[in-house]
């Protein structure tokens, strides 16, 4: 077990931040911390690595307690927070050599690791820029490699494609896992649940200081009784007929958007069969049919009743 927390309360002031939150992450996973703004992941993160003090709960890392002393666990961690941490006095290569060489003594070794972690992120061409001269991107790359360049076992990473450049998203992305293929776990926060469903090997849906859901992305989809969403084209229906297809079996929801039906339906055989054969029957015109699987959105909307992105 790489992390373990049990219970954590956090407070700021009247503010319940973190609300008695449970969390174990495996070696070797991928884990996405997934919530809107506000909902406590960066808070989270702040508890995980003792820069914040909670009011109750407990935290081990590598099966240890975790507290601001725990320098031999530190080491085994990098983190990539949010906001962009680099040294505006120094160039890309000296700022990845500084942090690289607070965790390693060997001079060459730390030579070694920053080459390394300049590849790994493809900053080669810009080794000698200063950081004002790297676009919003490259800057990312370079905070990423500051984070990593020391191998670290646990990768902590709080938002790290926020106004990314769709070149460098993929970057990123394609970094972590590699990180992860060579043997470190990650944490990774985030409100863009598509990202979560390309990388994690678990999710954890967080809102109000609370984990409401976890487990794989298709365990989180199991959870909800949403099955598919159907969105036909229609022409000239009447809203009696959308009322007898809200009474064919298993549908939730029908909308209708200018000339689209959009349908949910709970998991069952031959929903989309049952409401063709009632568009045929009342002689109403389809054109183009399309339909999707929920997503971890449908997940939180059907938990929380809101929009991941609201
Ligand atoms: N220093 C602080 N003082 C008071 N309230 C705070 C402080 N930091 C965070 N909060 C509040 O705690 C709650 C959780 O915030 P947190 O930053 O952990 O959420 P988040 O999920 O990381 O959001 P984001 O995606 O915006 O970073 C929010 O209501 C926030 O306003």
């Amino acid at each position: 077990m790489v992390v373990k927390v049990n219970n954590l309360v956090k407070r700021y002031e009247d503010l319940v931040a973190i609300d008695h939150l449970n969390l174990e992450i495996q070696e070797g996973e991928i884990f996405g911390l997934l919530g809107p703004n506000g909902s406590g992941k960066s808070t989270t993160i702040n508890c995980l690595l003792s820069l914040l003090k909670y009011d109750k709960g407990s935290i081990e890392l590598f099966g240890k307690k975790m507290t601001p002393e725990s320098y031999d666990i530190k080491k085994d961690i990098g983190v990539i927070f949010q906001n962009v941490a680099v040294f505006e006095e120094l160039t890309v290569y000296e700022n990845i050599y500084y942090f690289c060489s607070l965790y390693i003594k060997d001079k060459k070794e730390v030579k070694r690791l920053t080459e390394e972690a300049i590849q790994f992120v493809s900053l080669e061409d810009y080794v000698k820029f200063y950081p004002k001269k790297l676009s919003g991107g490259l800057l990312r790359r370079l905070n990423i490699a500051c984070g990593i360049a020391h191998k670290p076992k646990l990768v902590i990473l709080d938002e790290p494609t926020v106004a990314v450049d769709p070149q460098s998203r993929n970057k990123i992305l394609e970094g972590i896992k590699q990180l992860n293929e060579e043997g470190a776990t990650i944490i990774y926060t985030t409100h863009y649940m598509e990202e979560v469903e390309q990388l994690c090997s678990r999710i954890a849906i967080m809102d109000k200081g609370k984990i409401i859901a976890a487990g794989t992305k298709e365990e989180l989809k199991e959870m909800i009784s949403l099955g598919e969403k159907i969105s036909i084209e229609v022409y000239d229906i009447k809203e009696e007929d959308i009322d007898q297809i809200r009474g064919i079996a298993n549908v939730i929801d029908v909308k209708k958007e200018e000339n689209l039906l959009r349908i949910k339906s709970n998991k069952g055989r031959n929903n989309l069969i049952h409401i063709l054969e009632l568009l045929k029957g009342r002689e109403i015109h389809f054109g183009q049919i399309f339909t999707e699987l929920p997503t971890l959105n449908d997940v939180f909307l059907e938990i929380t009743g809101k929009e991941l992105r609201d």
